[in-house]
């Protein structure tokens, strides 16, 4: 993943590391293992579905179920345990090993075939892929230099995800090519005897690899206490992420994943069952294993790139939703065709739904301080927070599956298949699978649902025009600002200028302010310089208390008030008193800071923000305010003191609160200068300079100069 939350494309990650010449043998090796593994899945439950052929549906179901169970099993209760042991074990031996054992296990299936022995030989399988999954994990980083680690960690994974489309889609190809000429059991047998030579070919890989590491892995934590561990500290608003100083609403997140792993492992539980009511069989049953698996990728790669701008609360959220629609649709829709494409449609949702959810875990976007989650800031290494953020959420997604796989079957069971009459002569037959994958799809809509309400962290703008700004134009969506009935009249003055410089943090405010100051003084003008808050012996003190991290719990209608008192005793005791005299009053935010942070990054309502300020200002309106715009990421980066309390907010309250002063300035373009904060300082110095000069008094009373013949005299404030 990338500082910016991306999540870097596969591709890209294998890019350069194919010249490393045993990492690409290993990889090779990787691949096809994980070719062996998914192929294994699908010929073992095909291999239970023949065996079971004369049970009932629900029967047969269960079986399937269990094969499943005992291949997911030995993950969950034995990871830690499989991890110390490979940690002890040389490096190839046990990869050859592994491969030569599943190759042997896999082989005899066909030849004992009995139920009992699958159930065996499916357990088996697990535990030893569970000793190979450590060593090959360690193994890749170590082939390659140290700053291409994280690239080769990425492409192991490339490897492990990638091989299940691929092995998906041959054994449909297989099933359809034998399904004429051979019955069930048959196929099954041949989809085994073909897992094992890709086992074997997968071993001989890696005896020709040159020159692996020994021994020594990275440490497997158990995937139940990661889950467990990771719900219950993450449940309350204010807490750490697991992963990284998230403190996100993360019983949202932790909902979002669970909501998508149980549709998921709903559809794999009964897809082999489900296939053969549909009049699909094998091939039916490996084109719905395809669609998924494919749909996973391809969401994984193309969600967060086509939605860049777009929240990542409000796209895990809507993807957990969406993927529990197309649950609804499978469970309702009875044709192959139809849950096939409506399968794949889920994959791409819960594929967009775990990338969104690793970057919101990882805290590298939008993590409780936006700042600190960068690498370097607060010792927080983005490599490690990506990785329990990864490691958090597979725990939770694989617990939530195996939940699916263990409960969907037998509910099927027990609902059996009904006739439910529609109007007219119409009838419905809702298979017992259908009823179950209906109960989970409701039960998935209503958390998906939830989780998006905890999750939207842009409550009150509306979705649709949101997703297309992000989707058409790649930006942010601004809402109109609502008109503002002033409460007084815009102050009425005989002399003084009145310039505020406003903008997101680091912008450069307090640069350009001090830089207008000193060429307005050179040009003869008494100029107060000035900011908020905390500009008053009372201002400071509010600016302490609203700036100190040790201010927790302060509501934000609090905060409101708190930045409206200091702009009151601000505009009371400098600005008014200043303009009074004619000088010319250079101020370093004022109420439209207000409308950004408290209105749209806080998500109040902007005119009763606007109303209390006119009050609190009596109305005072700045002649001309100088809009600095700049990204918060690059805006946060140029500060080089710790973050404040503000400061500290997530990244997504700073880009509202940017698209906040683009929608005010949008709102009173006479009122506003806008600028390209990144330009340099010198530049935009000239472009403030071109617009003040519009607005400026002549610096001596009319007729003055003639008179004296003098230039302005130079005022210090
Ligand atoms: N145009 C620019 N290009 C690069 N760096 C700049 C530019 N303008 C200001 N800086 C630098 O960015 C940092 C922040 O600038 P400054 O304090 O003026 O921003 P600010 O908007 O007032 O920040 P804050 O929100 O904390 O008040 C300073 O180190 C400053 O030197
Ligand atoms: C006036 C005003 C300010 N804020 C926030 C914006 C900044 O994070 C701090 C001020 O710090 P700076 O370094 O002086 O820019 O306060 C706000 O939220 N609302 C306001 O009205």
């Amino acid at each position: 993943m990338t500082r910016t939350g991306a999540v870097q494309p596969p591709a890209a990650a294998v890019q350069g590391l194919s010249s490393i010449k045993p990492f690409r043998r290993l990889w090779v090796a990787v691949s096809l293992s994980s070719l062996g593994h998914w192929l294994s899945v699908l010929a073992l439950t095909a291999m239970a579905g023949a065996l079971t052929r004369d049970k009932d549906v629900p029967g047969q179901a269960q079986v399937i179920a269990a094969v499943l169970l005992a291949m997911l099993l030995p993950a969950v209760l034995f990871a830690p345990l499989a991890g110390a042991l490979a940690a002890r074990l040389d490096r190839r031996t046990t990869m050859i090993a592994a491969d030569v054992v599943r190759f042997a296990l896999l082989v005899s299936v066909p030849l004992v075939d009995s139920v009992a022995w699958t159930l065996a030989a499916a357990f088996l399988v697990a535990c030893v892929t569970l000793l190979w999954i450590p060593v090959v994990s360690a193994s890749g980083p170590d082939l390659v230099p140290d700053d291409r680690r994280d690239d080769a960690r990425r492409a192991g994974r490339v490897a492990a995800y990638g091989a299940a489309p691929v092995a998906a889609g041959l054994f449909s190809v297989l099933a359809l090519i034998a399904g004429g000429a051979w019955d069930a059991a048959d196929r099954a047998d041949l989809a085994l005897y073909l897992t094992a030579v890709v086992f074997l070919a997968s071993g001989a890989a890696v005896s020709a690899l040159p020159g692996l590491p020994s021994t020594g892995v990275v440490p497997v934590s158990s995937p139940l206490r990661l889950a467990f561990q990771g719900l219950r500290s993450t449940s309350s608003k204010d807490e750490a992420s697991p992963a990284a100083g998230g403190g996100m609403p993360l019983s949202g997140l932790a909902l979002g994943v669970i909501a998508v792993a149980l549709s998921c492992g709903a559809v794999i539980s009964v897809a082999r069952v489900y296939a053969r009511e549909l009049g699909g069989g094998d091939p039916g049953y490996g084109a719905i294993a395809t669609a998924l698996s494919l749909g996973l990728g391809f969401g994984v790669f193309l969600g967060p790139r086509v939605l860049g701008p777009f929240s990542r609360r409000r796209l895990l959220g809507l993807a957990v939703v969406a993927a529990a629609l197309d649950l609804l649709l499978i469970s309702l829709v009875q044709n192959l065709v139809v849950v096939v494409f409506t399968t794949g449609f889920l994959g791409v949702a819960a594929g967009v739904a775990y990338a969104a959810g690793t970057t919101l875990a990882g805290g590298e976007r939008d993590g409780h301080d936006g700042r600190g989650a960068h690498p370097g800031h607060d010792g927080h290494d983005g490599h490690d927070g990506h990785e329990r953020a990864f490691g958090y959420l597979s725990s939770v997604a694989l617990v939530a599956a195996l939940v699916a796989v263990a409960a969907v079957p037998p509910l099927a069971g027990v609902l059996r298949d009904h006739r439910v009459k529609l109007l007219g002569d119409g009838v419905y037959d809702l298979h017992g699978t259908s009823a179950a994958l209906l109960i989970v799809a409701v039960v998935a809509l209503l958390s998906g649902l939830l989780a998006y309400r905890r999750l939207d962290d842009r409550r009150g703008i509306p979705l649709l025009p949101d997703l297309t700004a992000a989707a058409l134009r790649g930006e942010t969506y601004a809402p109109p600002v609502p008109e503002v009935a002033p409460v007084a009249p815009r102050v009425v003055r005989d002399r003084g200028v009145f310039i505020a410089f406003e903008g997101g943090e680091g912008a450069g405010k307090t640069t350009q302010a001090r830089l207008a100051a000193i060429w307005l003084r050179d040009h003869g003008f008494e100029v107060v310089t000035t900011r908020e808050p905390g500009a008053t012996k009372t201002g400071m003190r509010l600016r302490a208390l609203l700036l100190d991290r040790e201010t927790t719990g302060l509501s934000d209608r609090a905060e409101t008030l708190l930045y409206a008192a200091d702009r009151a005793d601000h505009v009371a005791n400098v600005i008014r008193p200043a303009m009074e005299r004619g000088a010319i009053v250079v101020s370093d935010r004022y109420i439209d800071s207000s409308l950004a942070y408290q209105g749209f990054g806080r998500q109040q309502r902007v005119d009763d923000i606007a109303r209390l300020n006119a009050w609190a200002t009596a109305g005072l309106v700045p002649d001309l305010t100088v809009l600095l715009e700049l990204p918060p990421e690059d805006g946060l980066n140029r500060i080089t003191s710790p973050a404040d309390r503000i400061e500290s907010e997530p990244q997504a309250f700073h880009e509202r609160v940017l698209s906040g002063f683009r929608a005010l300035a949008e709102a009173e373009p006479d009122r506003y200068l806008v600028i390209d904060a990144s330009l340099s300082q010198a530049e935009i110095s000239r472009q403030i300079q071109d617009r003040i000069r519009a607005i400026l008094p002549d610096p001596i009373p009319a007729g003055t100069e003639d008179v004296t013949s003098t230039f302005p005299a130079i005022t210090d404030a």
